[in-house]
């Protein structure tokens, strides 16, 4: 029955103390998508999030990955089944180049062995060649040529965030969740962004579900929309459909919309 969903959140509830965030909430992700979670402030959209990436264990309810019920599995185990978040690159690989940085991503190499590197030394010289050129790959995916040998601690904030989302590119990942990616970036290399976004989406089969403010990216990028409000899915939709849709409005602010 469930087979176009990627992720299938059901009947989750999240209560913090008195505060019940999440409240018998159910949403899905269907396979190919990139679908956008939106909704006023406290509406519950973060803790949802943090559920679905394994961050929050929820009071009650179930989230199915691909089938498989995830509910309450670490964001490590998630990764290693293809479920990846992005995350701002950490102080520590600051120093490293933007190509080093994409060459760490993946686990499991034969040379983070002892064994390995004893034993089989022309195993670990052959994987390591494939993760580099899977790294070029990725570079060159994302236009970052040009900077591969830089710092990754001197790339603009637009240059970050693209190598964020090519390190997801390193492993297998069969949905990405993107966290507030328009954060701190400007217009231009947002259109960047979002064009490698699509591309990623179109020419190489990438489900993302989305967490944003911004709305213009928002409505550029995603179909379908999911709207939260006070826990719980209130629509569900194209950006125009949800735009023109009163319920919605008076949702955000709290007041019947003024129809025209
Ligand atoms: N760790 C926590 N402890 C206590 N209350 C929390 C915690 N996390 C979230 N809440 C509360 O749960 C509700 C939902 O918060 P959440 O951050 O999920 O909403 P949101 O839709 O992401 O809001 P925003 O758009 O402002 O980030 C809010 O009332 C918030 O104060």
């Amino acid at each position: 029955m469930s087979s176009d969903l990627v992720i299938d959140v059901r009947n989750v509830t999240k209560r913090f103390g008195g505060i019940t965030a999440v409240n018998d909430c159910s949403l899905s992700v269907r396979r190919g998508s990139i679908t956008g979670l939106i909704g006023p402030n406290g509406a519950g959209k973060s803790t949802l999030f943090n559920i679905v990436a394994g961050n929050i264990v929820p009071d009650s309810g179930q989230v199915i990955f691909d089938g498989k019920d995830v509910t309450g599995c670490k964001p490590h185990e998630l990764f290693r089944i293809g479920m990846l978040r992005t995350f701002q690159i950490a102080h520590e690989f600051s120093q490293m180049t933007a190509l080093e940085n994409l060459m760490m991503v993946p686990g499991d190499q034969p040379g983070e062995h002892l064994v390995g590197m004893w034993f089989r030394p022309g195993l670990v010289q052959a994987r390591e060649t494939e993760v580099r050129k899977k790294a070029l790959d990725v570079i060159d995916f994302l236009k970052l040529g040009h900077v591969r040998h830089e710092l990754a601690g001197n790339l603009s904030g637009g240059q970050k965030k693209l190598l964020e989302l090519g390190r997801t590119m390193m492993v297998d990942a069969r949905i990405v969740l993107l966290d507030e990616v328009a954060a701190g970036v400007n217009r231009t290399l947002l259109n960047d962004l979002a064009d490698n976004i699509e591309r990623m989406n179109r020419e190489l089969g990438y489900t993302f579900f989305v967490i944003e403010h911004d709305m213009d990216l928002i409505g550029r990028l995603c179909d379908p929309v999911i709207v939260m409000a006070q826990g719980q899915k209130i629509a569900e939709g194209p950006m125009a459909e949800i735009r023109a849709n009163p319920a919605i409005i008076e949702a955000y602010f709290g007041a019947p919309a003024e129809v025209a």
